[in-house]
Order: C-alpha cells, then structure tokens, then sequence
C-alpha cells in the first residue's frame, strides 16, 4: 500500500478522535500545512554519468551506526492506535533498521519497548524522548529508566514550554488518555502521580543550563529536538547536544513559525559539521528525504506516516511505511547520480520557480 493509502485505512479504522488527534496540528493548522507543501516548492537536479550502482544509503547516527536515514519520530499513545501499539512499532523500526524514538507519552513501558526490538534484531537502535522537567529529581529518573532499559540515544524535546492548543482536540473534548490507558513511563516516579497524559512535564522554566546538566548526568549521547533558530543549534552543540533535530513538532506547537525544511540550511551552517542535523515535518515520499539529506541532513524523522501505517495494519504497516520510504529514496538516489547519502549536494536542490521560470545559474 502506498503511504497515501495506508493514511486513508487507518482513517477508516480510527475513532474520529483518536484520528483527528494524530491529524492535528496547532491554531489554524497553517505550520502543519506548510510543512508538507515547503517540499513541493524543492526539485533535485540530478547529476548524470557519476556511476549509480552499488548504492549505500545507510547514516551515522548517534548510538546508532549504519541506520537507516529515516528514523522514526516520538509520537504518543501507540495503543491508542492498535493493540499491539510501541511493541509492534518497536519490532518493525528494527526490522527495517532503522532508528525508533519511544517518548515519555508512549503507551508501552520503555523496557517493553527496547525488549520487542531486541525480538526482532539483534542490536536495535531505540532512542528515548524527554521533556526537561522542573523538578531534577524527575527528569534524572526518567533517564536512568531509559538507560536502564537499554536506549542508545537520548532526546530532549525543548520546542514544548507549554502544551500546544490542538484546535481538534479542543472541539473533540480529547485532553487526555481514556480509561484503561497510561503514559506507562511516568509510572513511580518521585513525587509525581501515576501514568495520566497531564502528568507528563511541559515546563517554561528549563534552560540551557537544565540542558547541559541532562548532558552531563547520561553517558549517552544526547540530542535536541525541535531547534528552527541557528543560534539555538550553536547554543546546542555549546552544550553538549550530540545532534539537532530541525522540528517544529508537526506544526502542533507554534502555528507562526516557517516550514521546518526551510529552517534546515541556516541551521546545518551553524552546526558546521560538528554533530549530526536531524529534521522531521512533512516527509511523505523518498524525494522528500533525497532533499532534506541534500540540504545537509543526515537523516529524517517521520511521525504521522508511521501512525497511519500502525492503524491500519500493526507492525506489517509500519514496516511497509519504513520500506516504501527506504525503496523510493534509493530509487531517487540511483535518478540523482548518487551512491551515497554524501552524493546529495545543496547546488543540487533547486525551488521549481527557478526551474520554470528558466532558471538562474
Ligand atoms: C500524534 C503525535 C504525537 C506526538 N507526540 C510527540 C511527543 O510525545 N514528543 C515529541 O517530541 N514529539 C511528538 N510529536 C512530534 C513528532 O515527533 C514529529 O516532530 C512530527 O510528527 C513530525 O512531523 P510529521 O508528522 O509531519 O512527520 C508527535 C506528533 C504526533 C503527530
Ligand atoms: O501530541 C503531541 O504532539 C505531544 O507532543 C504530546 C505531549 C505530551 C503528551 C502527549 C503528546
């Protein structure tokens, strides 16, 4: 099936609300819009005669060698999804190689989550995704539990100093997991109550400094996710991120900043090459990932597609959503002149205005 499809079964199969809360972004939904139409504005000029075969599109990532370039985003409440929820998302991101990022809103306990990997691949690369919380104490035992649990890579969420007003879900009356379901890794923590969504910590008062202490409490390598400002992803690495992810977490956060891919070039300059740049928002066909990747990323995240795929057909879905992504980027590889991710260039991306008008160079 084709990701299209796969969306349009899992709207089938979905609760309207459990789908509009997946579908949703913020106030107007303008960001959400504008992330997937930023890419129809890019076209790839292809380089010929460079010799295509043999290719080798596997990225370096960090705690996670020669994974896919495409990595599964933190997206909440697997189970809400389908009933096998983050273990049949777990077995498929490890079957297909490539990363997952489990979260704090996961329906499934991380050690759950990193065991139906190991299931499936020996050495499965799952990252933890975490929001700094205001109480140390809290944000330290969400570590250790990931830590614990196995996890190769951490990511901190720093676009969320409050929750987003999801406009769906407001008009659905969807604030929080129905019964029978928990944030199963808020679960016993100190001092905080057990498990429900409005416990997970969303906070104004971390800052870098909250950051570089996270960085320096975890021998994992730590990741930012949700930087759009150069400076930030300076202040980053400054702090010991050990990657940027480029997100404005699927235009459900602010509704008034640009397209996430329009966000990435400044960034990969200011991060000069000194860590890993990630971006997620929008990609929803292999060009897509071939134009973030020639724009300097090292790798993509996907959030919804990989919903979509779980809801309509459990792990099968997500592998196929993980497949189809993999088969089309190397097939745009091959149409480019590439062998390798490296082989995508920036002079290689042109916007199709320049194109139709006759072009500039
Ligand atoms: C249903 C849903 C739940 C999400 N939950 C989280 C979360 O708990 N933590 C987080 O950092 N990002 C979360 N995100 C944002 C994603 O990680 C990612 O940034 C975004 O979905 C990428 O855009 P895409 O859906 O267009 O691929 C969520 C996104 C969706 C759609
Ligand atoms: O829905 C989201 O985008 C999200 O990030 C989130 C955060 C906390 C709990 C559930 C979802």
């Amino acid at each position: 099936m084709t990701l299209r499809a796969l969306h349009d079964a899992a709207r089938e199969a979905l609760d309207p609300a459990h789908y509009d809360y997946v579908a949703g972004g913020a106030g107007e939904e303008r960001v959400l819009a504008g992330n997937e139409r930023a890419f129809d504005r890019y076209a790839l000029l292809p380089r010929v005669l460079r010799g295509a075969e043999d290719r080798d599109t596997a990225a370096d990532l960090p705690g996670a060698r020669r994974a896919a370039p495409v990595v599964v985003a933190p997206t909440a409440f697997h189970r809400l999804m389908h009933p096998d929820g983050e273990r049949a998302t777990a077995r498929a991101a490890a079957a297909e190689g490539a990363v997952l990022i489990t979260g704090t809103a996961a329906t499934t306990a991380v050690a759950d989550v990193v065991a139906a990997a190991r299931e499936t691949a020996p050495d499965p690369a799952v990252w933890f995704q975490l929001y700094l919380h205001p109480r140390p104490a809290v944000t330290e035992a969400l570590v250790r539990r990931a830590e614990k649990a196995g996890c190769t890579a951490l990511v901190v969420t720093v676009d969320s100093p409050v929750f987003g007003r999801h406009t769906r879900d407001l008009r659905n009356g969807f604030t929080d997991l129905p019964p029978g379901y928990a944030a199963e890794n808020m679960r016993d923590l100190p001092g905080a109550p057990p498990g429900a969504l409005t416990d997970i910590p969303m906070s104004a008062s971390p800052t870098w400094r909250d950051f570089g202490e996270l960085a320096r409490m975890t021998s994992l390598p730590v990741l930012v996710k949700g930087v759009l400002h150069p400076a930030d992803a300076r202040l980053a690495v400054e702090h010991g991120a050990a990657g940027v992810v480029v997100s404005n977490h699927g235009g459900r956060q602010s509704d008034a900043v640009p397209a996430a891919v329009d966000c990435l070039p400044a960034v990969v300059r200011a991060v000069a090459g000194r860590v890993p740049v990630l971006l997620d928002g929008g990609v929803r066909r292999g060009s897509d990932v071939a134009v973030a990747l020639a724009l300097g990323a090292a790798a993509v995240g996907v959030g919804r597609p990989v919903v979509w795929g779980l809801a309509a057909e459990g792990e099968a879905g997500v592998r196929s959503v993980l497949a189809t992504l993999r088969d089309e980027y190397d097939h745009t590889l091959a149409l480019c002149g590439g062998r390798r991710n490296a082989d995508l260039t920036e002079d290689m991306v042109v916007t199709r205005d320049v194109v139709t008008r006759g072009g500039t160079w």
